[in-house]
């Protein structure tokens, strides 16, 4: 093959990419290519996005990346072409312009991108240009683990089993993909070549370069080395959102600035109950893009179909206080001022935002998935539907829908100081520990004592948990007929 082009999508890395490696390996000549695919970005609902910023920033630094990378092999030097259009039209006219004889890219397995991805495949075919998707993002895809009876999974922890299995079958399959051997194939940008400004894609600066998240592979690198030093202790410490016991990783695996074989890699060899916990993260990613691939139906419907019976309240007014952190309960309020401040959700405050929406505001959980897809910068279809629907007690594997969470007890279980609660509630930062979880507890002295006026300065529990408890388990009883 003479000449490839490489589309870079959710992958902004040049190192361990698959589909950089088969470019490389089969074509003469290799260019690089990143949309801004306004067919994304036109339906985002504000125009001062992290998640644009962070593709931007991430962008930029992998453009000087691929350049080095040439250089350093012989080269005569590199870089993205960075272009802002509709993908599906922008990649066959570039492969087109630039003369190639197929496009490679890593493979997607959001229904969209598939669409999208066929869409591009066929145009390509039209100009007898080949198009040739890999796998990259996960380490097992599609049918690669399957049941005895060759069925895909449903239930995680024989998925997890079988996955570990296949992982120990299949020596190979953490291995990177190397990239440095054929760089001298990477092809030299065209003179005037520039990458567009955040302005001139039509978004603002959202405020990522004062937050905790770096951006690009030197951001990625960054927060993976931080939490290797610490990933012994993740058993302990990862239901604790006051602690720094979680990764923080799931933005740059979102976008690709890490790989998912070096991380997977690094837990399986290290084998200590940590990493193994860590691990089993890693493959619930895995097993939800596994049943997206399998059940793109999960989009929009329950995954169990019967749970379309369900009736869900119209409760705008719930809802908004819900996602304005005006609930009454401090944890629920706290995990929801966490998104809004910073894009970012502990796991546990998932789960326990997610139930409370569901089940003590009796809400659809597709109105809460939409809200997390708006806001989360990792925010990835297969997970946060998967996650979605477990909290919502319709899904694969799902919490059982008589299992419902208590706020307050939980709340008194993963943040026993409160301190979480503290950090993003400064109006209750001086209601004592034991009335925090419950603020509306407090007597008409104690909250002058706190400085807090419960309905006023705060507000009071917009349902009363126990109430809605027996309301769920008379929605859900339907299930039962
Ligand atoms: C309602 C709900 C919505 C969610 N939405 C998303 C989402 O949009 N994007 C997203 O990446 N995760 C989502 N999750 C899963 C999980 O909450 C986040 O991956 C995690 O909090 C990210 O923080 P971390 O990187 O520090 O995680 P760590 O605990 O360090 O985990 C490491 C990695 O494992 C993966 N992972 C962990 N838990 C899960 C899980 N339950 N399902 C799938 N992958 C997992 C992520 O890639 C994560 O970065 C959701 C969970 C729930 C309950």
């Amino acid at each position: 093959m003479l000449s490839a082009l490489v589309w870079f999508r959710r992958d902004l890395r040049h190192f361990d990419h698959a589909a950089l490696h088969h470019a490389l390996r089969r074509a003469g000549r290799v260019h690089c290519a990143f949309v801004f695919d306004s067919g994304i970005l036109d339906a985002l609902p504000s125009r001062r996005d992290r998640r644009v910023e962070f593709i931007h920033a991430s962008v930029v630094e992998l453009d000087e990346a691929l350049d080095a990378l040439s250089c350093r092999a012989a080269g005569s030097g590199g870089g993205l072409l960075v272009r802002h259009g509709r993908a599906e039209e922008v990649v066959p006219r570039l492969a087109a312009e630039l003369g190639v004889d197929a496009v490679f890219a890593n493979r997607d397995y959001e229904p969209a991108a598939i669409a999208r991805d066929s869409r591009v495949a066929q145009r390509l075919a039209e100009q007898g240009i080949g198009f040739v998707d890999c796998k990259d993002q996960v380490v097992f895809e599609r049918d690669e683990v399957l049941t005895r009876d060759g069925k895909p999974f449903s239930v995680f922890t024989p998925y997890r089993n079988a996955w570990l299995k296949r992982l120990d079958a299949d020596g190979g399959a953490l291995d990177a993909w190397r990239i440095e051997g054929q760089a001298g194939r990477l092809a030299p940008k065209a003179p005037g070549e520039r990458i567009p400004a955040l302005a001139e894609i039509g978004f603002e600066p959202a405020g990522l370069s004062g937050s905790a998240l770096p951006a690009g592979m030197r951001g990625g690198r960054a927060l993976f080395e931080d939490f290797a030093a610490r990933i012994d202790r993740y058993a302990d410490a990862r239901d604790f959102p006051a602690l720094k016991g979680v990764s923080y990783l799931s933005t740059h695996l979102r976008f690709g600035t890490v790989s998912i074989r070096e991380l997977a890699a690094f837990a399986h060899g290290h084998g200590s109950e940590g990493a193994r916990a860590w691990l089993s993260e890693l493959i619930w990613r895995d097993f939800y893009h596994m049943i997206l691939w399998h059940h793109p139906q999960v989009v929009a419907r329950c995954f169990r179909p019967e749970c379309e019976r369900l009736r869900w309240d119209e409760a705008p007014g719930l809802f908004a206080a819900w996602c304005e952190a005006r609930t009454g309960y401090p944890i629920v309020d706290a995990a929801m001022r966490q998104l809004e401040q910073s894009g970012y959700m502990h796991n546990r405050l998932r789960m326990l935002a997610a139930s409370f929406l569901v089940k003590d505001l009796g809400i659809d959980w597709r109105l809460g998935e939409r809200h997390f897809a708006a806001r989360l910068n990792d925010y990835d279809l297969a997970a946060n539907n998967g996650g979605w629907q477990w909290a919502a007690s319709t899904g694969c594997d799902a919490q059982p829908w008589f299992r419902i969470f208590n706020p307050v007890t939980q709340s008194q279980r993963f943040d026993p100081e409160g301190r979480f609660i503290r950090r993003y509630l400064p109006e209750l930062a001086q209601v004592p520990e034991r009335f925090l979880h419950a603020p509306w507890t407090l007597d008409a002295a104690a909250q002058r004592a706190a400085g807090v006026r419960i309905g006023i300065d705060y507000p009071a529990p917009v349902v009363d948990h126990a109430q809605a408890r027996l309301r769920t388990l008379a929605r859900f009883g339907v299930l039962k007929a």
